[in-house]
């Protein structure tokens, strides 16, 4: 709970969450209990410690070293993961909990490497996935998109072959004027060392076929990680995207050419990008007409899901309610939605505006 005495403003303001990997909203307890269901054998105490309990591995999450420490942990905790209605359930978890927090629309990052690569059928993950965002969309009115990740740390072969699954299973069609089972790419897992421009192909695939084009970038790799994924990639927006403020000419191109940066304040400072959340650059952002979302990127293992992350900049940063309004209307532009929808959650944001004016 926020500390903020906006904090009722907070939790009401209608979100757009751009960066959320549904295999990050994997929680202890969910992870025991499929562990269970599912036949499947944890790390024995000797192997593992932390899995004695889900309170062992709970307490296990309260630190990491870095992105690949943490990395290591969301790999091996996914291989309970076996059934559509695992895949379902997971993501259900992630809708619930966000329709709490006042999330409207929902951008969502799925590894299919990391089930395929386990015998894992990449329909039975999208299935799974796809059935609880029409329960989401139906139940709790949010709407929502799912987008591909390669895993840069795996070789490029994998992610072209991963590539070649949806093409050939039609994941990428749009039938009848319907959502495409998948609408956009991403590239995530460990960043320094794997550029974004060993990935051109697969982007450039993607872009032939009207996809959305993102890319992890700025997190723990330079800004060339950036300027590399807008220039090979064609990306539209940048994951994460802290490390931009080292190149003020690069600054300058993201705010001309209008790239939202989708930053996850708590995940920054789980995986010790920065010391505290007032080191998240949001004021610099700000001031110089950068913009951004606000985003949990996996809240099972970085201290809480969306309204967390509002809370924790708030409370650094003590932001005007105007502030959060261009936070708010930004995140709205930035979505990849129509403008119908967008014209509803302007309308959701107005009314929200309204209802907490001074
Ligand atoms: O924060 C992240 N960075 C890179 N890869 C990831 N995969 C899940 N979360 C992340
Ligand atoms: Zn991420």
């Amino acid at each position: 709970m926020c500390k903020s005495s906006l904090h009722s403003f907070l939790a009401d303001l209608p979100k757009c969450e751009h960066h959320l990997h549904l295999e990050g909203c994997l929680s202890a307890d969910l992870l025991f209990k499929l562990a269970a269901k599912n036949n499947i054998a944890l790390p024995s105490p000797e192997e593992n410690p932390a899995y004695a309990s889900p309170t062992t591995l709970a307490k296990r999450y309260e630190h990491f070293d870095n992105l690949e420490d943490f990395l290591q942990c969301y790999y091996r905790a996914m291989r309970v993961l076996t059934n559509e209605s695992d895949f379902e359930m997971l993501a259900w978890e992630y809708f619930t909990t966000a329709a709490a927090d006042g999330v409207k629309h929902a951008e969502v990052f799925f590894d299919p490497q990391s089930h395929t690569d386990r015998g894992i059928g990449f329909e039975v993950v999208v299935r799974g996935f796809n059935a609880a965002r029409e329960r989401a969309e139906k139940e709790l009115g949010i709407t929502s998109c799912l987008i591909m990740c390669f895993l840069r740390h795996l070789p490029v072969s994998s992610a072209a072959g991963t590539m070649q699954t949806a093409v050939a299973g039609g994941y990428f069609d749009e039938k009848d004027g319907q959502q495409r089972a998948i609408a956009g790419l991403g590239l995530d897992s460990s960043e320094v060392g794997f550029r974004p421009e060993l990935f051109e192909e697969m982007y450039r695939e993607g872009e032939k076929r009207g996809l959305r084009r993102t890319a992890h970038g700025g997190e723990e790799g330079d800004p060339s990680y950036i300027s590399g994924a807008l220039d090979t990639l064609h990306v539209e927006r940048i994951d994460h995207g802290i490390r931009l403020t080292e190149d003020a000419d690069l600054l300058r191109r993201v705010v001309k050419e209008e790239i939202l940066l989708t930053v996850c304040p708590l995940s920054n400072l789980c995986l010790q990008a920065v010391k505290e959340i007032s080191q998240v650059p949001i004021r610099k952002f700000l001031d110089a007409g950068v913009k951004f979302s606000i985003n949990s990127d996996d809240p099972a293992y970085f201290r809480g899901y969306i309204l967390n992350n509002y809370c924790a900049v708030q409370e650094a940063f003590d932001l005007s309610m105007e502030e959060w309004r261009t936070i708010a209307e930004n995140s709205i532009q930035g979505s990849w939605i129509g403008e119908e929808r967008k014209f509803e959650l302007r309308a959701m944001l107005d009314e929200c505006m309204s209802k907490h004016a001074m």
